[in-house]
């Protein structure tokens, strides 16, 4: 079975949760819910008094259920003051929905209940504590284009057999993703070009080198990454003169969906709830959902919570199974939690994975084999609207999942639109993929460098809506300005740009990246350590200088439209995000290890 959407049942869930909630808010007096009978098992969680609690749970077995029945049983009923029980997820999305519910059962109380994703807890902490001399976050693609920068700037050699490789999107994404592992181990650069050194590879001795000038970098800027902003609350809790306040704020500390974590986040875990702490921690899991691998996530984490939460005699973390399937008909969690039961259960868990079936008694579950993509998005449009036709389930009651979106999906799309079933696909487009963005990112790319821009990449720009060439247009152009067998090989827009160029003189000085990252070196005064975002004339380093040089004062003077001049002026007149009082660089600390 296809699925339209991974997060489709979560989702609807979540919207009917939500609709829920609203309904209740009658004539702005806001009726709180009875909350669910808890079973027994559930019942323990929230009984739970001290020290620390590790939940498993197969899916719908109630574990968010529990957690907020903790949360709403300190507050209630224990007397514990609502703003110290901190709840913690890994996802913006389980933040909104845990506070949604929070809201549901507390009310108007739920507003001092810190309910807050890892990255969230870590920027109030941080911005708290630099609330005179603010750090910004990057988001992933300023992240990758710093780095980029720096790699461009960065003159050491890469061993031979990368040589090729430098430069390229894929190259940096690799190390994008280097330096996030590394930090979320807690290494610093000097571990990772020690374990180089150790194995023999010259490629991580040089990575670590730039991970040094990339640091180097984002001091100089006051901005972070969200890796890096985790490894610094650590040094600040790892410190007790300002770590022991902030683990005094709260009596109880609640995470839901540890699966998710990746290793820096159970070990920020530990630091806020060590073993010498009396504050009580509940952590809820299924291993077998983890949604977040790519980003680092690992599983792993859950087995060691019994040992990373180990008491002072060494005793294991507590652990407890919640037994009750309470979403799924019994056919339909015996059909999951069969598959489930087949894969290897992490080492030291208990077996988490074949609940009881709860109230829910109705459903089936079919196996329909067939030939191809095709054959199957016949199938689930038959199955759609038979259930509708004969059986009169209503269209916002049915879901199909999907395994991952591309031509399949696509297809299955399409048969359901020619079948009249309606479909609402939740769009889960990472924003940096969003056609918008993207074309803005590209357009900053290209001004900053690199040096030769791809023909391929400037036709995408011209055609792209901020070009607003359509493609007539830019054969047209091609036609007018190109005639010699060079230019044709050459192709698209390069060629616009190397004939102004020779108008106007080279556009191209070296690298604007190299020049900018040369030129904080310089501002701190030793080599390698550049300490400010500013120029040494103080005109802050924004994205594109306000005098537009290279490809965009080629486009501006070529472009067909009004809109890159003004682009360009605008992006150049960005305000300095700096004053030279910031430039005290923070210490980074010795490796903790995760
Ligand atoms: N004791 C209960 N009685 C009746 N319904 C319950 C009970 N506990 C949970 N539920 C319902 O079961 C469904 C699943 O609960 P919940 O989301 O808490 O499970 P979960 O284990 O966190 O699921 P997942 O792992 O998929 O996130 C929800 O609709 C919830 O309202």
């Amino acid at each position: 079975m296809n699925r339209m959407d991974g997060t489709a049942g979560a989702s609807s869930i979540a919207l009917a949760e939500q609709v829920a909630a609203e309904d209740r808010r009658l004539g702005g007096v806001r009726l709180l819910d009875a909350g669910p009978v808890l079973d027994v098992d559930q019942q323990v969680v929230v009984d739970h008094e001290r020290g620390p609690l590790l939940v498993l749970g197969a899916s719908g077995t109630g574990k968010t259920t529990a957690l907020v029945e903790s949360a709403v049983s300190l507050v209630r009923h224990r007397g514990v003051p609502p703003e110290c029980v901190l709840v913690l997820t890994f996802s913006r999305g389980a933040t909104r929905t845990l506070a949604e519910r929070i809201a549901g059962r507390l009310g108007e109380v739920a507003a001092a209940v810190p309910v807050l994703s890892v990255h969230g807890l870590c920027h109030a902490l941080w911005a708290e504590a630099h609330r005179t001399d603010p750090w910004r976050v990057l988001t992933a693609p300023e992240q990758e284009l710093r780095l980029r920068e720096v790699l461009e700037g960065s003159a050491e050699p890469w061993p031979e057999d990368l040589r090729e490789a430098v430069g390229t999107r894929v190259f940096t994404r690799e190390l994008r993703d280097l330096v996030a592992r590394a930090r979320q181990l807690g290494l610093d650069p000097a571990d990772v070009a020690d374990f180089g050194e150790q194995d023999g590879r010259p490629a991580w001795v040089r990575a670590a080198h730039l991970f040094e000038e990339y640091l180097d970098v984002l001091d100089a800027e006051r901005v972070l990454d969200y890796d890096e902003l985790v490894h610094r609350v650590r040094i600040m809790l790892a410190d007790p003169r300002s770590g022991d306040p902030l683990r005094s704020r709260w009596d109880h500390v609640l995470v839901d969906d540890l699966q998710d974590a990746v290793p820096a986040h159970a070990a920020l875990l530990r630091d806020l709830v060590p073993p010498s702490s009396s504050a009580g921690l509940v952590v809820t899991a299924d291993p077998d959902r983890a949604v977040y691998s790519f980003r680092g996530a690992d599983g792993g984490v859950v087995a060691r919570f019994g040992t990373d939460h180990a008491g002072p005699g060494g005793e294991p973390a507590a652990v407890h199974v919640l037994g009750t399937d309470h979403r799924g008909a019994p056919v339909v969690s015996r059909s999951v939690h069969g598959l489930t039961a087949a894969m290897a259960r992490p080492f030291g868990l208990p077996d988490w994975r074949a609940p009881r079936p709860g109230r829910v008694r109705d459903g089936a579950a079919r196996l329909v084999l067939c030939a191809d993509a095709r054959e199957e998005a016949t199938a689930v449009a038959a199955t759609l609207l038979a259930a509708h036709a004969e059986r009169g389930i209503a269209w916002h009651r049915m879901a199909v999942v999907v395994r991952s979106r591309g031509p399949e999906e696509a297809l299955l799309r399409r048969r359901l639109g020619r079948a009249g079933v309606p479909i609402a696909v939740p769009d889960d487009t990472p924003l940096v993929d969003e056609p918008a963005v993207r074309v803005l990112l590209e357009v900053l790319e290209t001004a900053l460098g690199p040096d030769e821009v791809g023909a391929e990449e400037l036709d995408r720009l011209a055609l792209s809506p901020l070009g607003g060439v359509d493609p007539m247009e830019l054969r047209r152009h091609r036609k007018f300005l190109g005639a010699s067998d060079r230019d044709r090989a050459e192709g698209g827009l390069a060629r616009v740009r190397r004939r102004l160029d020779a108008v106007q003189g080279p556009s191209r000085r070296p690298g604007r990246r190299s020049r900018r990252v040369a030129a904080r070196r310089r501002c701190c005064g030793r080599p390698g350590r550049p300490q400010t975002g500013r120029s040494a004339s103080g005109r802050p380093r924004s994205v594109v200088a306000a005098r537009p040089s290279g490809p965009i004062a080629t486009w501006t003077r070529w472009w067909p439209c009004s809109t890159w001049p003004v682009v360009a002026a605008r992006v150049g007149a960005v305000p300095p995000p700096q004053t030279s009082s910031r430039r005290s660089a923070i210490r980074r600390s010795r490796p903790m290890h995760g």
